[in-house]
């Protein structure tokens, strides 16, 4: 949320039980009321004329939280007009400017003619760029904690790379190799969009031998392409080494979607996530609750939440300890 716009700075309380800050909590309600919906079976699917009772009422419940969505959303619109008018928009010697900060600018100085409606960018980035980063950087530490042996891995690789001096910063995130060999691994067998976003048939076409119409909503299976047992060695295992020195070059794998409509926000989300998971990776030691296996079943939902919620324990890493020390 921070890259995209700086929630924080706009209102900077966090409630002390969540560490959350208020937009972010906000924005977390939406979300897990418009997720399920999103995701879920509809009778309309098979019955359309349903469609015009609102059977289940969900359509009211779709409209309650879309509103609640736009007007969060324009109250961080209106929050960033303010910081800009008031000349503190970042952008200064070595600050950067948050995505809506830019686009904002953009439209001042946009000709008439040229201008587009913010909300409408702002939205889709809101949407494809909070919760699927999120979700992902929650399967990768289940799998980790999975897999003690490859998060010590990962450890000793950003200790060697980074050391114990500092924070991982977004410029490392590229030369930690094995780590981005983590987060493909991750994408492969828990891709964020299961069946991409649904597309539409502009036209009659063919897909191998089948014949599609025009109007057709199209529904991408990734999870069986990524685990396609003819691709790719026992798919169903959890193996970073596979992408090491570009071993799964050609192996087929879209969780970012591709052509036209591919996501625009790929690079991003490797620098983000790589960040947010190298960081934890690096100060803390991490065990589970009890021993116990982290629960990997796939919950319901248009971005393939965790049925369970992770939770794990962790201890500072001593080697850490004054940088964190600096830090609270
Ligand atoms: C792990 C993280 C992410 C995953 C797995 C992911 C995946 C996807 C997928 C599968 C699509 C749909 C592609 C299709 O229609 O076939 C998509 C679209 C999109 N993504 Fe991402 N995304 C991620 C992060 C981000 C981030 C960080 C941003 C930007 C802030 C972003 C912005 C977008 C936008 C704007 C679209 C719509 C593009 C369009 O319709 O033309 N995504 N993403």
């Amino acid at each position: 949320m921070e890259a995209i716009a700086q929630t924080k700075t706009t209102r900077p309380e966090a409630d002390a039980d969540t560490d959350m800050s208020m937009e972010a909590q906000e924005y977390k309600h939406v979300v897990d009321k418009l997720n399920p919906l999103h995701g879920a079976a509809n009778l309309w699917d098979y019955l359309p004329a349903l469609r015009w009772f609102d059977v289940f009422g969900v359509k009211k419940k779709m409209l309650a939280a879309v509103n609640r969505r736009n007007a969060f959303l324009h109250r961080l619109i209106d929050a960033e007009w303010q910081r800009m008018d008031s000349g503190v928009d970042g952008g200064g010697d070595g600050e950067k400017k948050s995505m809506i900060s830019v686009l904002l600018s953009l439209q001042k100085t946009a000709s008439e003619s040229t201008k587009f409606p913010i909300t409408f960018l702002f939205h889709p980035l809101f949407a494809a760029g909070t919760e699927t980063t999120a979700i992902t950087i929650e399967w990768a530490m289940s799998l980790l904690l999975n897999h003690p042996e490859i998060l010590k891995k990962a450890q000793a690789e950003i200790d060697a790379s980074v050391g114990n001096s500092r924070l991982v910063t977004a410029n490392d995130v590229p030369q930690l190799s094995y780590l981005q060999c983590i987060l493909s691994e991750t994408l492969r067998l828990y891709p964020a969009a299961p069946l991409l976003l649904s597309h539409e048939s502009s036209a009659d076409c063919a897909v191998s031998s089948y014949h599609v119409p025009i109007g057709t909503m199209l529904l991408v299976n990734v999870v069986a392409i990524q685990r396609d047992p003819m691709v790719w060695k026992e798919p169903n295992e959890f193996k970073p080494e596979r992408f090491e020195n570009g071993e799964s070059e050609g192996l087929f794998m879209i969780p970012f979607g591709m052509g036209r409509r591919k996501c625009p926000g790929e690079t991003l989300a490797f620098q983000t996530i790589g960040m947010v998971l190298g960081t934890p990776i690096q100060c803390f030691d991490w065990s589970r609750v009890d021993g116990v296996k982290i629960d990997m079943t796939q919950g319901s939902g248009l971005t393939n939440p965790k049925a369970v919620p992770l939770e794990a324990m962790c201890k500072p890493c001593e080697a850490m300890c004054d940088v964190l020390q600096k830090i609270l």
